[in-house]
């Protein structure tokens, strides 16, 4: 029977083989609609062409099967973090590029999933998708700004509810002055520095 045309083929040059074991999490932190989950999915599609492996957890899909009750008060978005960072501690150990793209927005809770992986010896990136909120709200990809303008909600993190920047990320973009695919370049940029891709 011939071989399909799909098969795929696998390089087993050492520097290959070491690319798709050294796994680390990329934590996009941000405002709702920054770009985090835009730009992450980008770099997956990237680093999967290479033979990485990729996992993206995204926030939404997180809080409906991971953390689902948890609302946004402090304690709920702390322990979503928490519970987000334990999950992608896992993943990076063994070996998956481990995309996460929540808002975190207390540095505390940051600081407790650094602190984690550090613990662990797991390679973990913070990258502060710093769009200003005027675009995010402009943007608004859920219609969340416009709920909260409207007051039908409230506790938006950005507007009436806290965002802690971070103070020294390993990389800053600025989505609102340059394209996706040059966002995810540069995080591309950083991992090979970093010698994890
Ligand atoms: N009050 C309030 N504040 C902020 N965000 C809100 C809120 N209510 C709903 N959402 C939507 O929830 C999405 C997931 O949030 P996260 O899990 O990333 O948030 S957190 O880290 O626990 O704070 C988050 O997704 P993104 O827009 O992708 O960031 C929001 O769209
Ligand atoms: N340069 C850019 N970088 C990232 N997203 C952008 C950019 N320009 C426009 N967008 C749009 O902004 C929105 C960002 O939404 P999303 O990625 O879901 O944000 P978040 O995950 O931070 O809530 C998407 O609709 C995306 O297409």
């Amino acid at each position: 029977m011939a071989v399909p045309s799909t098969t795929p083929t696998f390089s087993t040059t050492p520097m290959n083989q070491e690319n798709q074991v050294t796994g680390a999490t990329i934590w996009l932190t941000g405002l709702p609609s920054a770009g985090k989950t835009t730009i992450a999915y980008e770099l997956a599609d990237r680093l999967r062409a290479e033979g990485h492996r990729v996992e993206v957890l995204d926030g939404d899909e997180i809080r409906t099967f991971l953390t689902a009750g948890l609302g946004f008060s402090r304690e709920d978005r702390h322990t979503n973090v928490q519970r987000i960072g334990f999950l992608a501690d896992l993943l990076s150990r063994n070996g998956v590029k481990t995309l996460v793209p929540v808002i975190a927005p207390y540095s505390d809770s940051r600081e407790a999933v650094r602190k984690r992986h550090m613990a662990g010896g797991t390679a973990y990136l913070e990258v502060h998708v710093a769009t200003p909120v005027e675009v995010c709200s402009e943007r608004d990809v859920k219609g969340l700004y416009a709920k909260q303008a409207a007051g039908e909600i409230s506790g938006l993190t950005g507007v009436d509810d806290p965002y802690e920047e971070p103070e020294s990320p390993d990389l800053r973009i600025e989505s609102h002055n340059q394209t996706v695919q040059e966002s995810a370049a540069a995080l591309h940029a950083l991992l090979t520095e970093r010698g994890l891709a």
